[in-house]
């Protein structure tokens, strides 16, 4: 499997992805999460907090977290599950999908350990394959239930991008969703607008996105 495995300055193996135009990305083993994303001029597409604490166990605060098997509160585990602060691995095995024997894509996976099952007893492989294109940066997240029971879980992939110019921005197709409010009580309103644009801090969590 050609790939760049580096390790940095906090010793957290590193994954460097690479293509022909010169984009480039770059995934740690912890959390499998994206931490750098640059496009072909070497611009950082993603954000990553300059206080954000890389020594695990703590979670990562950019780039794309990675949330299972729960979203923030929303259940007994630890704010958005166990998934971003575990250690994965390279994925030798991907199939169905063909092996990625690329400089341009990655394959991971986090498998329950027995420490997982006393908090969350399900028995659980999470795979994770990051591809990097021209201009386009692919996830393709996939739970297999290793158990002879079902199992529900959450699943949310937490992209913090970087934004020069928060005025400038535009997010469409959310009109007549329902939504929560999380920094007004966590009421609940119906979206009304074809354009969210910003001119402060919001977090709102919308219902029954269809992307
Ligand atoms: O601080 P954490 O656990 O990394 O969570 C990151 C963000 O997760 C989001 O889901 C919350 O709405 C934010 O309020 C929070 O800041």
């Amino acid at each position: 499997m050609p790939m760049n495995l580096v390790h940095d300055v906090d010793g957290l193996p590193r994954i460097i992805l690479t293509e022909p135009t010169g984009s480039s990305a770059e995934v740690l083993l912890y959390g499998g999460q994206v931490v750098s994303w640059k496009n072909e001029r070497r611009e950082e597409l993603l954000f990553m907090s300059s206080k954000a604490n890389w020594k695990p166990p703590r979670a990562i605060r950019g780039g794309i977290p990675i949330c299972f098997p729960q979203f923030g509160n929303l259940g007994s585990l630890e704010q958005h599950g166990f998934a971003r602060n575990r250690m994965w691995s390279l994925d030798s095995d991907p199939s169905p999908l063909p092996p990625a024997n690329n400089q341009s894509s990655v394959d991971l996976i986090l498998k329950s350990t027995e420490e997982d099952l006393k908090i969350w007893p399900r028995c659980f492989e999470l795979r994770l394959r990051v591809t990097l294109s021209a201009g386009r940066l692919t996830l393709i997240p996939r739970v297999r239930n290793m158990d002879n029971k079902t199992f529900s879980f959450m699943f949310t992939l937490c992209n913090y991008f970087s934004v020069s110019d928060i005025s400038e921005v535009r997010v469409e197709g959310l009109e007549t969703l329902d939504y929560f409010d999380n920094l007004n009580n966590r009421q609940r309103f119906t979206e009304q607008a074809d354009a969210i644009t910003f001119d402060g801090e919001v977090v709102l969590s919308y219902f029954h996105i269809h992307v």
